[in-house]
C-alpha cells in the first residue's frame, strides 16, 4: 500500500510523519519503520510519529525511534508534530494534544514552537550524575572538553551499562559556556548520538539548575549540535512545574513510497 510521508526536523533531530487520521498505516509494522528511518536503505530520520484523531484533542502524537520500537516522549518529536498539524490547517497558533506521557499544550508562531512538557518531582544521582524523567529517562553528566568527547562511545557504555542496559537511557552530557549550555546526546532507540533531543535538553537544563543552585522562573538556553533551544520552568526543591520546550521546528521534504 502506498502513503505519503512528511520529513519534518527541530534543532536537526529528524523524523518521518505520516497522518493516519484514516488508520490505513499498519503501526505495528516494526520491520517497516526501522527500514524507514534507515539513513542508507529508506528515508532516513531519528524517530518516526503517527498523527492520528482523539476525541478531546487536537490530535494525537504516536512515536516510534529509528529501531521501529514505540518509544517513551520526544520534544523535538512533539515541537515537529505541532508544525506539521499546523501545516495540515488542524489547528492555527496553539494546541492541546495527546502523547504517551499525557496532555501537551503548545504554541507555534513562525516555525518556532514552545511546547509544554512534564512535571518532574523525582531527581536521582547515580554518582555525580543525575537521572529523571522528563517523558523519556535521562542520564546527565556534566564533562569538560564536550566538543572534543567521544560521546558515542562514552554514551554507548553508560546506555549498555549493568544499571541501564534493559530498560535503556538516554545519555546527555552537558557543558556550561558563556550563553547557557552545550548539550550532547546519545539517544536510545537511535543507539546513536542525535544533532539534538528535547527530552535530553529539559532533563540537562534541571541538572544545571541543581547544580547551579538556581530557584523560582528559570530559563535556560541550551545549544546542541543542530541548534538552539530555550527551556523553562519552575523550580521548587526538586520540583519542576510549567517546564516548557522552545525551538524550531521545520518542514524538510514529502514523498510518496
Ligand atoms: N529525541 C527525543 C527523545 C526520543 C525518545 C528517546 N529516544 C527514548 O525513547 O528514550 C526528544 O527530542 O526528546
Amino acid at each position: 500500500m502506498k502513503f505519503q510521508f512528511f520529513k519534518y526536523q527541530g534543532a536537526g533531530n529528524d523524523f518521518i510523519i505520516v497522518d493516519n487520521r484514516k488508520r490505513d498505516f499498519d503501526a505495528h509494522n516494526q520491520d517497516l519503520i526501522q527500514k524507514l528511518c534507515d539513513r542508507r536503505f529508506g528515508i532516513g530520520a531519528d524517530g518516526f510519529m503517527l498523527l492520528q484523531d482523539k476525541e478531546g484533542y487536537d490530535f494525537e502524537m504516536v512515536y516510534y525511534n529509528a529501531d521501529g520500537a514505540e518509544g517513551s516522549m520526544c520534544g523535538n518529536g512533539g515541537r515537529c508534530i505541532v508544525a506539521f498539524a499546523k501545516d495540515l490547517k488542524i489547528i492555527e497558533n496553539s494546541t492541546v494534544f495527546l502523547a504517551v506521557d499525557g496532555v501537551h499544550h503548545a504554541e507555534i508562531s513562525d516555525n518556532e514552537v514552545n511546547l509544554q512538557m512534564i512535571d518532574v518531582h523525582d531527581i536521582q544521582r547515580d554518582g555525580e550524575a543525575f537521572v529523571l524523567n522528563t517523558g523519556s529517562p535521562h542520564y546527565v553528566a556534566f564533562k569538560d572538553e564536550l566538543a572534543k568527547r567521544n560521546v558515542y562511545q562514552e554514551g554507548y557504555d553508560i546506555r549498555n551499562n549493568a544499571s541501564y542496559k534493559k530498560e535503556g537511557i538516554n545519555v546527555n552530557f552537558i557543558q556550561p559556556e558563556e550563553q547557557g549550555y552545550f548539550v550532547r546526546t546519545f539517544e536510545r532507540g537511535v543507539e546513536d548520538e542525535t544533532l539534538a533531543c528535547g527530552t535530553g535538553a529539559t532533563a540537562a537544563a534541571m541538572a544545571a539548575a541543581i547544580q547551579s543552585e538556581l530557584q523560582g522562573d528559570i530559563k535556560i538556553p541550551i545549544r546542541v549540535l543542530g541548534g538552539n533551544l530555550t527551556i523553562s520552568f519552575h523550580r521548587a526543591g526538586n520540583s519542576f512545574t510549567k517546564v516548557f520546550l522552545q525551538g524550531p521546528a521545520q518542514f524538510v521534504f514529502t514523498g510518496t513510497i
